[in-house]
């Protein structure tokens, strides 16, 4: 294809390279080819923080609605996967108790009481695994809380999200889904009409469904058990290990609480826990340098447009006092903008927060170190720390 002849960087970048450590490659094809075509994607990248925009601000031109979005394929339509009027039917009827106000008001102190209940687990240990121990419970325990699922523990919640996330997988990868994605989500259609006839309980499912048939309301319920676990789990981690590896941060975090907000939004800049979004091309068009035809991948490289130093100077330096670190597009941008973002801010600061109050001296474990990896969604395997506990 002629495109491998006018993409060099393009076509000498792995998939196994973007996993591993992205930000090296990231820059270079942000300078030279800020659209570019990867033969291992099979797809165009976009690295150019105005192209990103200029892709996911256009859906029109740029759309999730294609048969080969693997989610839709095994939990059907909706808003992640639906454009124009029909995702906006899809969308709204969720939007109420995500919004700043209500988020407050209605996760605050769940959260609070979840934290800690966690941390007076894990307490007398001195040491633990954070991620598994902390990060994905808890994100777990949210969204459970969120979809208010009747008779549905967080234990169960979790079971379904593994098998739904095994099914995507299986289908990203070319693969027959195995049966157990379908099983779960049977369950969790089930659930949903359960709590939607339940007359005791005024759920976020129950005004959903005054607005939705209930498959669609099923639909955008996997989408938000989907869309909130395994990123949020990833932005907590995520921005404990930009904290820890950088003590001089930290200790201007612990004399300022308020620079915690900054130390996060810097976190999702630098590692946002979905390092891509997907689009695919709806007619022949241009962006950038590159002539994108009709049916084919953009990829937006939320990571590379995180990083553009025309928006964010020095951009690989952990700043938790720059200025314009909230312009990170860790949420995406446009009609998709994460429906719960506020939440996720939320509940990622009072994380934070209560740790660094509660752990005396947290650190990282020397001997056991975190990088973060993944080719989409981002995030250290493991973070092992170390706190000193009570004699
Ligand atoms: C409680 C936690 C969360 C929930 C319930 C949630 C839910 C959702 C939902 C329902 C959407 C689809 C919106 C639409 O298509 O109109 C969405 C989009 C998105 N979310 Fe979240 N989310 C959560 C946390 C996060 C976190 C922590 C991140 C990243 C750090 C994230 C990144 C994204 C991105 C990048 C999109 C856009 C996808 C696209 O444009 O294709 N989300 N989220």
């Amino acid at each position: 294809m002629s495109a491998v002849g006018s993409f060099p960087l393009g076509a000498a970048t792995t998939l196994a390279e973007l996993a591993a450590d992205p930000h090296p490659r990231l820059a270079r094809l942000r300078a030279h080819e800020p659209v570019s075509w990867l033969p291992e994607l099979d797809g165009w990248l976009v690295t150019r923080r105005d192209l990103a925009l200029n892709v996911m601000r256009d859906p029109a031109t740029f759309t999730v609605d294609d048969p080969r979005f693997s989610t839709a394929q095994v939990v059907g339509p909706s808003m992640l996967s639906l454009d124009g009027d029909e995702h906006a039917r899809h969308r709204e009827p969720f939007t109420a108790p995500f919004r700043p106000r209500e988020v407050r008001v209605g996760f605050a102190s769940f959260i609070e009481r979840e934290t800690d209940r966690l941390i007076t687990a894990l307490e007398p240990a001195g040491a633990v695994e954070l991620r598994r121990a902390f990060a994905g419970p808890l994100a777990v325990a949210v969204v459970t809380e969120a979809l208010g699922l009747v008779g549905t523990t967080a234990d169960t919640v979790l079971s379904w999200y593994d098998s739904i996330v095994r099914s995507v997988s299986d289908i990203t990868a070319g693969h027959e889904a195995a049966p157990a994605g379908a099983e779960a989500y049977a369950r969790l259609r089930a659930a949903v009409e359960a709590t939607v006839a339940d007359p005791g309980t005024a759920s976020l499912l129950g005004s959903a469904a005054e607005r939705l048939a209930l498959p669609e309301v099923a639909s955008n319920a996997a989408v938000l058990m989907f869309g909130g676990i395994e990123t949020t789990e990833a932005m907590i981690t995520n921005a404990l290990l930009h904290l820890l590896r950088h003590p001089d941060q930290l200790a201007l975090v612990r004399d300022d609480d308020g620079l915690l907000d900054g130390a996060i939004e810097e976190s999702l800049r630098l590692e946002p826990g979905a390092a891509v979004v997907d689009r695919y091309a709806t007619r022949d068009t241009v962006l950038g340098p590159a002539t994108i035809r009709r049916g084919e991948l953009v990829t937006v490289s939320l990571s590379g447009a995180n990083r553009d130093p025309a928006v964010f100077p020095d951009p690989d330096r952990f700043d938790v006092r720059r200025e314009n670190a909230r312009l990170q597009l860790a949420f995406a941008h446009g009609p998709h903008y994460c429906l719960a973002a506020h939440l996720a801010r939320l509940e990622t600061r009072i994380a934070l927060q209560r740790l660094l109050e509660r752990l005396p001296a947290l650190r990282l474990d020397p001997a056991r170190p975190a990088t973060p990896q993944g080719l989409v969604f981002r995030k250290p395997p493991t973070l092992h720390v170390l706190w000193d506990s009570p004699a």
